[in-house]
């Protein structure tokens, strides 16, 4: 509907960052599960932002108390079929809904240990990397995408950097032994939604970092592209994987002033300006779905 010359255009709402904790107690050993998530519908919205006609609106409160309530109803198990699970209540309880974005981040919780034994009902936030995932569901069915972000990683050697241009701007060495270090945001698309989500993802995750640790790195770039290859070469279930590194410079310190000979020991972390590299890896012939990435952040 117009209103004067000026349309509504694409448009989607929902309610944003909804902290979830699920404690399930059935036994003295309790387990936990810590969520963030975000919901967002799509469909015919258009009266709403036009007159101010709510009658199509599931208020964005109706959206958090859904995804609480199918947390105690259903449980969340892996994050992927939750939210493939929520957005078909929305699509099916409503018809002005066609579809949306759902998200979620995965905070993971380890059991703080006491005299070396894992508490039952005491936890720490696991260091280590974020899982993420998206569902879109629409006309062409549900695709899901599956990451993590937060994983820093560093290599001490096993990493060079050298042949590239040099121009009256170039200060940058040649280096082939220097350390490596990024934290790596990854996501990839999974074929279908028909996937063991909570058996794939840490093989997926896995095999991206041991690679990271394996390759006889020639640049970030280079290193990137063979992680992303060892995920399509293992995993058919997998159509694509992209990520983003930035690279975590690690100067060495010059200690001569100090009569000091410095063979790789010292280094300033610098944590800005960072080189940040990001590449996608897919098959070759594998159908581009780039719609489904227009709504993952991170990077194009
Ligand atoms: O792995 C790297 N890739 C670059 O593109 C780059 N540029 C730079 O200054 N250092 C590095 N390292």
């Amino acid at each position: 509907m117009a209103v004067g010359d000026v349309v509504l255009g694409t448009n989607q709402y929902g309610k944003a960052e909804v902290r979830l904790v699920r404690v399930t107690r059935d036994t003295a050993v309790h387990e936990i599960e810590d969520l963030t998530v975000t919901t967002q519908l799509r469909g015919d919205f258009t009266a709403c932002h036009t007159t101010g006609d709510n009658a199509h609106v599931v208020a964005t409160d109706t959206q958090k108390n859904t995804v609480y309530a199918f947390a105690k109803e259903h449980g969340v198990g892996s994050p992927e079929q939750f939210l493939l699970r929520l957005g078909r209540h929305f699509v099916q309880e409503f018809a002005q809904v066609t579809g949306g974005r759902f998200a979620a981040d995965v905070h993971a919780w380890d059991r703080i240990a006491v005299d070396g034994e894992p508490h039952d009902h005491a936890f720490v936030r696991t260091g280590r990397e974020t899982r993420r995932t998206v569902v879109q569901l629409g006309g062409d069915g549900a695709h899901v995408v599956s990451g993590f972000t937060g994983a820093t990683v560093l290599k001490t050697t096993g990493s060079e950097f050298w042949g590239f241009p040099r121009d009256r701007y170039t200060t940058l060495g040649e280096t082939k032994d220097r350390v490596l270090a990024t934290s790596v945001t990854a996501w990839w698309r999974w074929r279908t939604a028909d996937v063991d989500f909570e058996t794939r993802y840490p093989i997926v995750r896995d095999l991206l970092l041991s690679t990271f640790a394996q390759v006889h790195s020639l640049a970030l770039q280079h290193t990137i592209f063979e992680m992303g290859r060892a995920v399509l070469e293992a995993c058919d279930d997998v159509a694509e994987v992209r990520l983003s590194c930035p690279n975590k410079h690690h100067f060495l310190v010059d200690l001569e002033p100090f009569g000091l000979e410095n063979d790789n020991e010292v280094f300033y972390a610098a944590d800005r300006p960072y080189g940040l590299i990001e590449a996608a890896v897919h098959r070759e012939g594998d159908a581009p779905v780039p719609h489904v990435w227009a709504c993952v952040p991170g990077f194009v």
